[in-house]
């Protein structure tokens, strides 16, 4: 068997064109153009070639996106205002901190801070809580991107064996929540789980987020699984790797995303579905809370006479 590969890139573009339509229209409607805030703290140098995809991205479907560039040594109390500076600008609808941050952050009280309204990447404790009860207003874009690929590839979720290996805030919680929300059987693992294979051989859909190269083989895999390599691993000479053995994996799964080119780009692009998503709850608001208004002032009209 030689498995089906889930270009990344491929249904990021479908998408993305789609969410071009959705600009044009808020635009046309409302006047609005959706505008994202990414701030970068420090100098990483991987960060910055992120966000700077994160902009290019933007551009691309004609979202607005302004980088804001912070010393590494920024205070706390300097980050978190200037992020309330953002959440009172009626001007942005969307608001993301890279990670990492420096380490004399608390990542949470940092996230904490953004508008849940205008938290596109879904890591407000407010979002991630809303997970588990399904009222999340914005979904996290990597686990996102990952439902978007396995719905764009028609693979069943629902009654399904899920194992995800990796339990990150920003990946494999999320995940679970998300396989679970969809009636999932879900079993989520570490690297470090005693016994992995006896865990990742039952899945029907195998989802790699452990930051480990190569730590799934194929006798790891069930066969026909539909393999998620959502590692990025760089080896000594620049080159990427995910978490799974690609070439032996594929002979044996039914689907299998490549790294890079896989869920990568789902990523970018569910960042760019939140913020016009953001800017349309935003602009509805207005709109409600301007009708509010003028009835109000029509209905004192009709009593003052
Ligand atoms: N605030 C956030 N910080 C971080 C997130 C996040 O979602 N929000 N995720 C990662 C980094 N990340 C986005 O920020 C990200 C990483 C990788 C890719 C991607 O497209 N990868 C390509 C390969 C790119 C390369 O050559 O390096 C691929 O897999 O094809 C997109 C987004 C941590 N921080």
């Amino acid at each position: 068997m030689s498995a089906r590969i889930l270009d990344g890139r491929d249904i990021a573009r479908d998408i993305r064109a789609e969410t071009s339509l959705r600009v044009a229209d808020l635009a046309a409607s409302a006047g609005v153009v959706p505008h994202l805030v990414v701030i970068l703290v420090g100098e990483n140098p991987a960060s910055r070639v992120y966000v700077e995809n994160k902009a290019r991205a933007c551009a691309q479907v004609g979202i607005k996106s302004t980088l804001v560039r912070l010393d590494v040594g920024i205070s706390a109390q300097e980050l978190i205002c200037e992020i309330e500076r953002l959440n009172r600008s009626p001007d942005v609808h969307g608001i993301l901190v890279q990670l990492p941050l420096p380490p004399h952050h608390d990542i949470q009280a940092v996230l904490r801070t953004i508008s849940i309204h205008k938290d596109v990447d879904g890591f407000h404790l407010y979002n991630v809580g809303g997970l588990v009860v399904g009222k999340t207003i914005f979904s996290p874009c990597t686990p996102y991107g990952v439902m978007r690929m396995l719905d764009h590839a028609a693979i069943p979720v629902e009654g399904r064996n899920v194992t995800i290996v990796g339990a990150s805030n920003i990946v494999g919680k999320p995940m679970a929540l998300m396989m679970m929300a969809r009636e999932a059987t879900v079993s989520v693992c570490h690297a470090k789980t005693r016994d992995l294979a006896q865990y990742t051989i039952l899945a029907d859909i195998l989802i790699v987020a452990a930051g480990v190269p190569k730590l799934i083989g194929a006798q790891m895999v069930r066969t026909g699984a539909a393999v998620i390599d959502v590692g990025i691993n760089r080896d000594p000479q620049g080159k990427l790797q995910g978490d799974v053995d690609f070439d032996a994996v594929r002979t044996k799964a039914s689907c299998i995303t490549p790294v890079p080119g896989g869920v990568g780009p789902m990523t970018v692009t569910m960042l760019l579905v939140n913020t016009v998503s953001a800017a349309e709850r935003i602009a509805a608001n207005a709109t409600m809370h301007s009708l509010r208004r003028s009835d109000l002032k029509a209905d004192l009209s009709v009593q003052l006479g």
